[in-house]
């Protein structure tokens, strides 16, 4: 269904079109030098979201020119018949990239596979070699998530010097890399987590508020700031009254919009940027191969070399 042409919406599929037009370019110039990117996806058991996310990454990464291939893997596999399979894509040269779609079932220790990734393929910033790397304010390449919902906020032109941020939810791969990143650009960071004491006072203290938590409609009019931005990383599927299945977030949107001064829908705001953020993190993944490439070898190119 199209999104009312509202401005208060901070609609998504612009900022990804843009993303994946400036992918485009650069996997052309890498294939065409020898170097195709190739994006390998990983998927545990059967989750409805994930298929959504992974389809999505699909369509995008023909767009973009990227390589894309999903291996798929039944929920009872072990963790180290998983880490045998990354361990296989880290040697093979044709693999470029390896993302490990989330969430894996309980008995599968998702820090474990995700530090199987070679950090050189680690698309999503998440291998703890990766991870540290936007503590020391090295930006380009962040878990796609929340690299794309701090990108969803600099659309607003809002000054993120001194900027009150709030973030509902510390998840490792969300609510704890947007602090950082946004640490990083001189926002004053709050971080609400299930301890916290009432996330009603923190938010309405923001200006800009993020919610990741995974509960339908948690956040309401009464606990956001008047001109507030509000971005939306919940992604629920509930049934609606008309019985069909649908996504809505973890704010409130209808009521919500109309306190705030820009909102992120759901779907059609962080989704489809974090999808084009994923491309984008590919092609960085691949240049920094290129460059060990290089030392290694010190070649220009593959072509060169051969
Ligand atoms: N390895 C990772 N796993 C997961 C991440 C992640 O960043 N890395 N985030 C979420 C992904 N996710 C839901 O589980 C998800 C992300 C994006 C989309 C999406 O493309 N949504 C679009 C389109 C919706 C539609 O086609 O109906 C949108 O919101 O507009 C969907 C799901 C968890 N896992």
């Amino acid at each position: 269904m199209p999104l009312p042409d509202d401005s208060r919406y901070l609609k998504g599929g612009p900022v990804a079109q843009r993303i994946i037009a400036a992918v485009r370019e650069d996997a052309t110039i890498a294939t065409a030098e020898g170097f195709p990117p190739k994006l390998i996806s990983i998927t545990v058991g059967d989750t409805a979201a994930v298929d959504v996310y992974v389809r999505n990454q699909r369509a995008k990464a023909a767009l973009a020119g990227i390589g894309f291939e999903e291996r798929r893997f039944p929920a009872d596999i072990t963790s180290g018949e998983l880490e045998a399979a990354i361990h296989g894509l880290n040697a093979d040269p044709r693999v470029t990239g390896i993302i490990i779609q989330r969430p894996v079932p309980a008995h599968i220790p998702i820090k474990t596979l995700q530090a199987a990734v070679h950090p050189l393929k680690d698309v999503e910033g998440m291998h703890p070699a990766s991870i540290g790397n936007i503590v020391y304010n090295q930006l380009d390449l962040a878990p796609c998530t929340a690299a794309a919902s701090v990108e969803l906020l600099k659309e607003t032109g809002l000054d993120l010097k001194g900027l009150e941020v709030v973030i509902v939810g510390h998840s490792e791969i969300v609510g704890k890399p947007i602090a950082f990143l946004l640490m990083s650009e001189g926002a004053t960071v709050t971080v609400c987590h299930h301890m916290t004491r009432s996330v009603a006072a923190h938010a309405r203290r923001a200006d800009a508020l993020f919610v990741a938590v995974g509960k339908p409609r948690l956040i309401k009019a009464d606990m956001v700031k008047p001109g507030a931005a509000v971005i939306d990383i919940g992604i629920n599927a509930e049934i609606g009254p008309d019985g069909e299945r649908r996504i809505v977030g973890d704010v409130d949107t209808e009521s919500v919009k109309e306190v705030a001064s820009w909102i992120t829908p759901v779907p059609g705001g962080v989704g489809p940027i974090t999808v084009a953020i994923l491309l984008r993190n590919t092609m960085v993944a691949l240049s920094r191969q290129r460059a060990r490439y290089q030392a290694t070898y010190g070649v220009v190119d593959k072509l060169a070399a051969e």
